[in-house]
């Protein structure tokens, strides 16, 4: 405990640097004050002077430890990080395929490394090579091994994991100095944190504020001469330094660093401290069906088979009978790495009966051609050497792929359909073509997925919060419906393709309005580009991870909700201590000025509600007050004012009157009450 004060104290004096200091103006001025006080008690020493030089420095060493506190809990996040970075060396293949052993360090773009069970990750790239689980704990504080492997969306890893099983072969994405783990350090470190755009405007008001009590103060001496009652310098520093905003001023930073530093608290990493303040401005979320609402495992449960007898509704025995099916469902499945078609397979296999030993690698080898899942096409399947192709997929897509063949849609399929998406599942139709032959609907599979517990109760309170929540699914608008019915989110959007991801986003920010959105596949990179906060899920894909402005280490997709409570929460207490700051200068304005004049306008004696004991002690007791309040803050900024889900408007109106009304009758007490005490000092009664 001491030691931490002591570390703090130490580095609110190395903050003392005229040249950091110049970042928070108002400080800095209070800075310039302290030194020309300080001057001026040197030259006449006199125990008002002294403590009033006293008082001024102890103003900026507060408004320094506030930022030093903010930045102590990141450091020690950092220390931990920097554990993780230890020097490694790398296994760097060269061209001719053979191995040489370099320090982790000079690893550049490009390079590939191999990396076996045990060993660390020397630096962040893609796997090109094999399939390992590895232990990413040393970010994420997770101890549960994920699978890193070569092609698809799981194949980024990063620099300072540990490879627990297996072999792979990394390719180096990142220039030394510039990975992952080395971001995420500056980050909670502060050090490369840039003013957000909101801060910078807040900071021109202070400025201007500043400079107009500046003016105001100068052109009080020409007046008290010309009443033949100049005031000493010292005095009009004093004065100056109460009435300017030091109190936000001092700040202003530190509330900041906090809001980064609960995020990462909770394992988010903000890559600008623009999307926390624009996570606080959001009034969209665009929220992902499966897996964000759902539970995302997909799950097949029945196969609802049509037709006209050949496609017989069960086993089959001899697995060759690509018309029925169960048979079909399995084999354009075969080589479908998506949770769904895994589960079709386990479904197939289990349930009805079809022969599971075939395998994609032979059927390839025979000629077979897959046909991957994409999010465009709605569909995946295979094309079989004897000219059998197979498909299954989204309602929509497969009537277009049927109908183009020249076949049609039997109605009893439509009704299967609708029934399964009414019921909130995803119904994939599946089709054989033979040869040029028109395309014929063998039936349909029922996938089904639950809603998360809770999601009624999160969205409610997001309307709360005055934001519109939109699903956006690939599904088709049935399904999207009930789902959406289920969930109670405002607005869904189906069949949603990537572009139209995009388009919708684009269309939300047109008013101006500010749209987040969470997602994890290369598809949705240019969404997360689009959108004003990107929280883009850990697991995801690097090109997802560069797209977002925020990383969710536990890729929880509705980690966004907490995301926007903390950057509402931000933008809520610097709105609430910016209130408090300038309510408290107008009062000391009221409490200070007739007290330091009384004796040159008598009328003023009416206004000195306060009977503080001198004009000496008035002013000495403001100076203390205006430092004491910075340290009493601290904790208020640090931990943000309460929050409670509210609009915007009202959440205003409460903070002004809290904050506003208690800004302007705090110092009159502490003013008082420090007075009483400052009173007994010698000189000063
Ligand atoms: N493995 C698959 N093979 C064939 N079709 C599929 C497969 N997985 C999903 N589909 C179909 O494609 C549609 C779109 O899937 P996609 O994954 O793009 O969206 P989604 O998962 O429904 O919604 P979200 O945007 O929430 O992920 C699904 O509704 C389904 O009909
Ligand atoms: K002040
Ligand atoms: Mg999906």
């Amino acid at each position: 405990m001491t030691g931490t004060v002591l570390a703090t104290a130490g580095q609110a004096f190395a903050k003392l640097n005229p040249r950091h200091l110049w970042r928070a103006p108002v400080i800095f001025v209070v800075w310039v004050g302290s030194v020309l006080t300080t001057g001026l008690a040197a030259v006449e020493p006199s125990v008002f002077s002294w403590s009033i030089a006293f008082w001024l420095w102890a103003t900026v060493l507060f408004a320094n430890a506030a930022e030093a506190v903010a930045e102590g809990r990141g450091k020690a996040q950092a220390a931990s990080l920097r554990a993780a970075k230890r020097e490694t060396t790398a296994r760097r293949l060269r061209a001719d395929g053979e191995e040489e052993t370099v320090p982790g360090s000079e690893l550049t773009i490009g390079d590939r490394v191999v990396v076996d069970a045990g060993q660390v990750i020397p630096g962040d790239g893609e796997v090109v090579e094999g399939v390992a689980t590895v232990d990413e704990s040393a970010i994420t504080g997770e101890s549960a091994p994920v699978i890193r492997e070569s092609g698809g969306d799981r194949s980024a890893v990063t620099g300072g994991t540990t490879v627990l099983s297996d072999r792979i072969v990394v390719q180096i994405t990142t220039m030394p100095g510039e990975s992952f783990i080395d971001r995420m350090i500056a980050l909670v470190e502060g050090a490369q944190r840039q003013k957000t755009p909101n801060e910078i405007a807040l900071t021109i008001l202070l400025t201007t504020l500043t400079i107009v009590f500046l003016v105001t103060v100068m052109a009080l001496q020409p007046l008290a001469v010309y009443s033949g009652q100049a005031q000493p310098v010292v005095v009009l520093v004093a004065l100056l330094v109460c009435l300017i905003p030091t109190t936000i001023g001092a700040l202003l930073s530190a509330i900041g660093i906090a809001g980064m530093d609960r995020l990462v608290q909770r394992n988010v990493l903000a890559m600008s401290g623009r999307a926390v303040e624009a996570a606080g401005d959001v009034s969209t979320l665009l929220l992902d069906k499966t897996g964000t609402i759902t539970f995302g495992n997909r799950r097949a449960t029945e196969l609802l088979s049509v037709g006209d007898g050949s496609a017989g509704d069960g086993a089959v025995g001899d697995g060759t009978d690509v018309h029925a099916l169960p048979d079909a469902a399995y084999l354009s499945s075969l080589a479908d790495s998506t949770p769904e078609g895994k589960s079709i397979v386990d479904l197939a296999t289990t349930e009805y009966a079809v022969n599971g030993g075939r395998s994609a690698g032979v059927l390839v080898r025979d000629g077979a051609q897959f046909v991957e899942f994409s999010a465009t096409t709605r569909m995946s399947g295979v094309d079989l050497p004897d000219g059998v192709r197979i498909r299954k997929g989204a309602a929509s897509a497969l009537h277009g792929w049927v109908e183009e063949s020249g076949g049609s849609i039997p109605s009893a399929v439509r009704d299967i359909v609708d029934r399964i998406s009414a019921s909130g599942g995803t119904p994939l139709v599946v089709a054989t073509r033979h040869g040029a032959d028109p395309a014929r609907v063998l039936g349909v599979v029922h996938l089904k997925d639950v809603v998360k517990p809770g999601m009624r109760e999160r969205f409610e309170v997001l309307r709360r919060m005055g934001i519109r929540t939109v699903m956006i699914t690939g599904d088709n608008a049935l399904t999207a419906a009930a789902i959406a019915g289920e969930a109670g989110v405002d607005d869904f959007l189906a069949e949603a393709t990537p572009e139209d991801k995009l388009r919708l986003i684009r269309r939300e920010q047109e008013g101006g309005r500010l749209v987040a959105m969470t997602g994890d596949g290369t598809n949705d990179a240019p969404a997360l580009a689009q959108a004003d906060v990107g929280v883009a899920m850990n697991s995801g894909t690097s090109a997802a991870k560069e797209a977002g402005n925020m990383v969710d280490l536990d890729s929880d997709p509705t980690k966004l909700i907490e995301v926007v409570e903390i950057g509402k929460q931000l933008l809520i207490t610097r709105g609430a201590l910016t209130t408090f700051s300038i309510a408290n200068d107008i009062a000391k304005y009221f409490a200070i000025i007739p007290a330091m004049f009384v004796t040159l306008f008598p009328g003023l004696a009416a206004l000195n509600i306060m009977r503080l004991s001198s004009p000496q002690s008035a002013m000495l007791s403001a100076v203390i007050f205006n430092a004491l309040i910075i340290l009493a803050l601290i904790p208020l900024a640090l931990k943000g004012v309460h929050y409670t889900p509210a609009s915007a408007a009202a959440m205003l109106r409460r903070n002004l009157l809290v904050y506003g009304v208690g800004g302007v009758i705090a110092p009159f007490i502490g003013i008082k009450v420090i007075d009483l005490a400052v009173s007994l000092l010698p000189g000063l009664g």
